[in-house]
């Protein structure tokens, strides 16, 4: 399958969305690790030019001489004309669209660090799924705080993973910005025929959809692992699916967005699909290993995301037991098993409130 997907690139390349309104953009790809590969392999299959920053030199000298990335997704041959670097400012002068493919934890420090050298007029277009911890807030409010000024920011959000995109598995997203035309620029710099990417408005929805669909993705890792079958998982999700509509829609997106690509197919791809680190996690939290050997392993956004959704949910007054029981087995409060005898008897009740 990857071979024949690989077979069909010449074609990726051709960009069938070229917009004569829309420039070339001068892109900066953070973040040197499996969705930075997708960005950057992205963008410059787009033929846009590409500063790549990696905060490793030898891995960004590697990535410039060979095309590959020593450290992850390393068989993926990358397109001409990338360029690595770990000096941040080379990266980012003259950007006009920046993609960060940082860990969601780290981005508002890599902004309040660096924010000199990232332009004021780029498109800072965040790819990152998380919600912010220290600050117990959105993302985009901490990364704004960080920058101390006006910036553009865009989310780019939906199911694809890093692997998918990087073989041209025909892959759809959405971008939101405040500005329709500013999440316009972004759709016209990155679809090409394997790559489809839609314009939204809805800046809480595709931000909080992407975001909070990780704690979930745990959850349906932990019934797996638990050693409960498809009965389980699809009721689990379904609930989930309402959990984070009703959550979203409190805190100001809108239901359409979270039955969408940011929402729903998200939650889909990354609570059935096995290369999903949140739903592995899961899995692996379910027989018996410690989440501190899980996280030193790879990104898990869901982990710091769980307490800020439970948080959010307090705040709206809302009862979400499938959240709640996510973050309480996270923080050591509830096993697994327990987890699930206290949903399944919970007070009987209709499915959704009454007409
Ligand atoms: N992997 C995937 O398929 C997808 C990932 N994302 C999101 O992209 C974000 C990044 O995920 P991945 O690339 O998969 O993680 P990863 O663990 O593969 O890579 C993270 C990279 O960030 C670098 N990094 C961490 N802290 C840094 C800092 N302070 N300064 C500079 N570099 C730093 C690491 O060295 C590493 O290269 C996450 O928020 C994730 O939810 C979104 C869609 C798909
Ligand atoms: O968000 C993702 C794909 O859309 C990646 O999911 P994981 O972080 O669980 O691997």
């Amino acid at each position: 399958m990857a071979a024949q997907a690989a077979a069909a690139g010449a074609a990726f390349e051709q960009d069938i969305h070229h917009d004569p309104k829309q420039k070339p953009q001068n892109v900066c790809v953070l973040g040197g690790g499996n969705f930075g590969t997708a960005m950057a392999f992205l963008a410059a299959s787009k033929s846009h030019s590409v500063r790549w920053y990696c905060r490793d030199p030898k891995q960004a000298a590697t990535i410039t001489s060979t095309r590959r990335n020593p450290r992850y997704l390393s068989d993926i041959e990358l397109p001409e004309g990338l360029q690595a670097t770990a000096n941040v400012s080379e990266a980012l002068q003259g950007a006009t669209l920046v993609i960060s493919a940082l860990p969601a934890q780290a981005t508002p420090h890599f902004i309040e660090k660096y924010r000199g050298d990232i332009p004021a007029d780029a498109i800072f277009c965040c790819t990152s799924k998380g919600l912010y911890l220290e600050e117990g807030c959105f993302l985009s409010e901490a990364m704004l705080r960080a920058f101390q000024r006006p910036q553009t920011l865009a989310f780019l959000s939906g199911p694809s993973f890093a692997r998918q995109i990087c073989e041209r598995h025909p892959t759809a997203l959405v971008c939101a910005s405040a500005k329709l035309a500013d999440a316009v620029q972004v759709q016209f710099a990155l679809s090409s025929k394997r790559f489809r990417v839609y314009a939204s408005q809805d800046t809480v929805g595709v931000e909080l959809g992407g975001a909070l669909k990780n704690p979930l993705a745990i959850g349906a890792g932990m019934i797996e692992g638990a050693g409960f079958g498809i009965n389980t998982l699809a009721a689990f999700v379904t609930r989930a699916t309402r959990e984070l509509t009703v959550l979203c829609v409190a805190m100001g997106g809108r239901p359409e967005t979270i039955s969408g690509l940011a929402g729903v197919g998200d939650l889909m791809l990354t609570a059935f699909g096995d290369l999903s680190r949140n739903r592995n996690c899961g899995l692996r939290l379910a027989k018996g290993e410690s989440l501190d050997t899980i996280l030193q392993s790879c990104t898990v956004e869901g982990v710091p995301t769980a307490s800020v959704a439970k948080a959010f949910a307090t705040k709206c007054n809302l009862d979400l037991p499938l959240f709640t029981a996510v973050a309480m087995i996270l923080d050591g409060r509830l096993n697994v098993e327990d987890a699930l005898d206290h949903l399944m008897s919970r007070p009987l009740g209709t499915e959704v409130p009454l007409l």
